[in-house]
């Protein structure tokens, strides 16, 4: 598990940290730390070209290029605002014989000490000229600058950083936009901060979470997901979703709705049924994926809601909450409800996402007492508590029709098993995202084929908690 921190809460505890160390101290420890970084990425290159801001980012880049220059490597920098470059810094970087320069020509890499925790908005125009040309692997210094720290937000010029070496611990940006290689240097801030502002499930968590039968289990006590999805127009929906909370834990599966016979041609295991009705006692139910959103489907969601069980709500469900409010009232206060929307179904539920996402998600869990899984290439999945958990994806595969109805079998699985809602989301968000790169394996894929993927996810996680 590796926690996050906003900005503000970084800053409160670098003060703390700051008023018992000597000045300057922790600038060159993290220095250091981007050195060490630079020099790995050399690999016995020689050439380093530093772009230097106003701030402390910019302090940490003229340090770095101390140490380097120190080691008996070329370092030029440009000042996009020399005025204001960190004094102490650049005395130590002109000292050890570094140039000042106007352009960065033939580096080999490129230190991107332009904007830290205090940026904000993409790069002015002035930084955004020096990026647009660079040609060589760039290592950003704390965050990439033009890339929102708290948020991850890129709306404009920003760095794409092959390593991003950051201090401290770890901030939003890390786990929500791409950073490439994220390394952590410490300053002996931990102590200082508190409990963390987001979540990063590892793959061990998920694999500790994850329910497997014990010795006195059966079929009935790891819990029955009933999945409600799928019409005569998208019965696929209703197998990929039943599918996947057949893969996910060994409980049993109940499925009712429109799609019985496809479901059942595809998964024998399966109970199916055609009416919600006469669908048994489940543990959870999977709402929505191709259910429509007629008056029969407004039933089914109510008969859902009425339940008493936990409910993953996505899809068709959503859509359904959105335009008719008054269907929440069906909802036993107690009952967990994990909602599941793309940008678009939030929008609709909840209002625009707009640039900060965790935010979002925050509200609308807040405002449904709901746990609200926010789709995208990072998912964000926030419980009414405020917690907040975050999972980025290393590719885009999953983005394929019907990926999303295997994300909400594998929710409502784990909910039937007992997890606590907020973890069922992330750990499914895991597992789906692992699922994804393993079926892919570097070609497109169906969601079929991210859907047989699954066990090999389940397999890897449960591998790395053991
Ligand atoms: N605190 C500590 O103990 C430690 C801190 N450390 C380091 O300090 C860093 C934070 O430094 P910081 O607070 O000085 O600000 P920083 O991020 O360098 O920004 C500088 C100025 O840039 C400008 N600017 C804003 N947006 C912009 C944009 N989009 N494009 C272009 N320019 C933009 C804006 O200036 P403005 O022109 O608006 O006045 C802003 O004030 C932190 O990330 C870490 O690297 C480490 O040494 C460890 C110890
Ligand atoms: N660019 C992307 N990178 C990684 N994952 C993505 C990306 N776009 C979408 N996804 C994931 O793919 C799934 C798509 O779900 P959804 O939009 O509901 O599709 P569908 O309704 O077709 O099943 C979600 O889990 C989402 O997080
Ligand atoms: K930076």
């Amino acid at each position: 598990m590796r926690g996050l921190w906003t900005t503000d809460r970084v800053r409160a505890a670098e003060e703390r940290v700051l008023a018992r160390v000597p000045a300057g101290s922790l600038m060159r420890r993290a220095a250091f730390g981007v050195a060490v970084a630079a020099v790995d990425l050399l690999d016995g290159r020689r050439r380093v070209g530093l772009l230097v801001g106003a701030g402390n980012n910019g302090g940490d880049a003229l340090w770095a290029g101390y140490y380097l220059l120190r080691r008996g490597i070329a370092v030029s920098a440009v000042l996009l605002d020399p005025a204001r470059a960190h004094a102490e810094g650049l005395a130590a970087f002109r000292r050890a014989g570094g140039r000042v320069v106007d352009r960065l020509r033939d580096v080999d890499l490129v230190v991107d000490g332009i904007v830290g925790l205090s940026g904000r908005g993409p790069l002015r125009p002035a930084a955004a000229e020096h990026v647009a040309h660079l040609d060589a692997p760039v290592l950003a210094v704390d965050s990439p600058s033009g890339v929102d720290p708290d948020t991850g937000a890129v709306d404009g010029p920003a760095v794409r950083a092959d390593v991003t070496v950051t201090f401290g611990c770890l901030k939003p940006v890390h786990a929500l936009a791409d950073c490439g290689e994220v390394r952590l240097v410490d300053l002996g801030l931990e102590p200082e901060l508190g409990g963390p502002d987001l979540v990063e499930l590892d793959l061990a968590d998920v694999g500790a979470a994850w329910p497997v039968p014990g010795r006195d289990d059966d079929k009935y006590t790891q819990g029955v997901t009933g999945v409600a999805a799928g019409s005569a127009t998208y019965p696929g929906a209703a197998v990929l979703a039943t599918g996947s909370a057949l893969l996910a834990t060994s409980g049993m599966v109940r499925y009712a709705g429109a799609a019985a016979e496809g479901v059942r041609a595809q998964w024998p295991e399966a109970i199916c049924t055609g009416s919600i009705t006469d669908a048994g006692r489940v543990q959870s139910w999977v709402v929505g994926p191709g259910l429509g959103t007629g008056l029969g489907a407004e039933d089914v969601l109510r008969t859902v809601l009425e339940a008493g069980v936990p409910v993953c709500a996505d899809a068709d469900a959503i859509t359904m909450l959105a335009n008719n409010p008054d269907l929440w009232d069906a909802r036993d206060p107690d009952t967990p409800v994990v909602l599941t929307p793309h940008d678009r179904e939030f929008e609709r539920l909840a209002g625009e996402v707009g640039p900060d996402r965790v935010a979002a998600a925050r509200r609308a869990a807040g405002k449904f007492d709901a746990v609200v899984l926010l789709k995208g290439h990072a998912t964000v999945v926030a419980a009414p508590d405020g917690r907040v958990l975050v999972n980025r994806a290393r590719t885009s595969w999953a983005a394929t029709a019907g990926s999303g109805d295997v994300l909400s079998g594998l929710i409502g699985s784990l909910l039937a098993a007992g997890l606590d809602p907020l973890l069922a989301a992330g750990c499914a968000a895991r597992v789906h995202v692992l699922a994804a790169e393993l079926a892919a394996d570097g070609a497109p894929i169906p969601a079929s084929a991210l859907l047989s993927a699954v066990p090999d996810a389940i397999r890897a996680a449960r591998r790395e908690a053991s």
